[in-house]
């Protein structure tokens, strides 16, 4: 089995790291700048469960030398996907399947859906549908991400707290792509569900990062002292429920309670959301696929935001003038 890990930063790198471990499959990865440097001249340097590790990998800076895959990773923060089109091409064959592990609401969301919206494309990720025509949604696996992982220096991955990657076909059919996939990431040591309703966990997921990430950013408060303020936990739990009239408009199921979402958010405890940890370090800030995809979702479904719609205002004025937008 022939994988490809494009964006070997914090969540590429983890994965690539526990795959390369596991030494099953053909993997490489594709990386840039000082971290390929680092990558090529050491291996990928993996702390975890209080263990320091050096793992040999392939690593590339363009993708024409790896050649077609079975399978490609895209690890990218979402806004760097389009930027990366020209370099993903050339790992892509008739029977290649493209991974798409980013935060928010994926480009490929309205693929298979049926119904008025069908292959509807998003603006907020993928503008004039650029990604969508040259990927291809008919290869994507979708994928939620869990664990939580920085890279402390070039070549170095740090991770701090979960090994749970859920994969599901936006389908949701169990095929044999997903399948084989998920069995190889559960040999190296991840957990990793199949999911049949792939988009409703999305949602789930999406419900927090679109309300605290945005609120840790323009407050600078990490996310349980947004949940101790009775006014930002207010706050979040307007955009949340605006955002689910949505999600509910369009299908989703949400299997918990907005304030029980908000209780685990909470629970997370003195923890800078990773939007803040952009804006402290002048890097640019997951701003549309977790916010403004969902305010095109509501203008798609005919549902208010209000609430999101002020403080999507706010955010991205803070992120332009900080040069962390774009
Ligand atoms: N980190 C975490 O704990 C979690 C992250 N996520 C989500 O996972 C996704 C990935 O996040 P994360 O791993 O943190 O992001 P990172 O920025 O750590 O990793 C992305 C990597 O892709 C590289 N990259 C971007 N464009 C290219 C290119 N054209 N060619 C080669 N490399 C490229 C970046 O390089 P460069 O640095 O040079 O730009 C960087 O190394 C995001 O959607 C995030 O929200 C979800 C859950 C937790
Ligand atoms: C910590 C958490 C869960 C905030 O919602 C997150 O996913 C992030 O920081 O992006």
């Amino acid at each position: 089995m022939k994988v490809t890990v494009f964006g070997a930063g914090a969540i590429g790198g983890y994965l690539a790291a526990k795959l390369a471990m596991a030494g099953r499959i053909d993997l490489s990865i594709v990386a840039r700048g000082a971290h390929l440097e680092a990558i090529k001249a050491n291996g990928l340097r993996l702390i975890e469960d209080g263990q320091d590790m050096s793992v040999p990998v392939r690593a590339a800076a363009t993708a024409e030398v790896l050649g077609v895959q079975d399978y490609v990773v895209l690890a990218l923060k979402a806004h760097s996907l389009t930027l990366a089109l020209d370099q993903i091409v050339p790992l892509l064959g008739d029977h290649t399947a493209v991974v798409t592990m980013q935060n928010g609401v994926p480009w490929w969301y309205f693929h298979g859906v049926g119904g008025p919206l069908e292959g509807t494309r998003l603006n907020a990720v993928d503008r004039g549908g650029a990604i969508w025509q040259r990927i291809g949604p008919q290869r994507v696996i979708g994928s939620v991400v869990y664990p939580a992982v920085e890279v402390d220096a070039p070549g170095f991955i740090h991770h701090i707290d979960g090994k749970r990657f859920s994969l599901g076909e936006p389908s949701g059919e169990r095929s044999e792509r997903v399948t084989l996939l998920a069995e190889e990431m559960v040999k190296a040591g991840l957990q990793v569900p199949v999911r049949d309703d792939i988009r409703s966990e999305i949602w789930v997921k999406l419900w927090g990062n679109l309300s605290f990430n945005p609120i840790s950013a323009l407050t600078g408060s990490t996310l349980a002292a947004i949940v101790a303020d009775e006014s930002t936990r207010m706050l979040a739990r307007t955009m949340m429920l605006e955002a689910q009239a949505i999600g509910e408009s369009l299908g989703v199921r949400f299997p918990i309670a907005v304030d029980r979402r908000i209780k685990g958010a909470g629970d997370v405890g003195e923890h800078k959301t990773s939007m803040l940890q952009d804006l402290e370090r002048g890097r640019s800030m997951e701003i549309d696929a977790l916010v403004t995809a969902v305010q095109e979702l509501g203008r798609l479904t005919d549902k208010p935001t209000p609430t999101i719609d002020a403080v999507l205002a706010l955010l991205r004025r803070l992120a332009v003038e900080r040069g962390c937008y774009g």
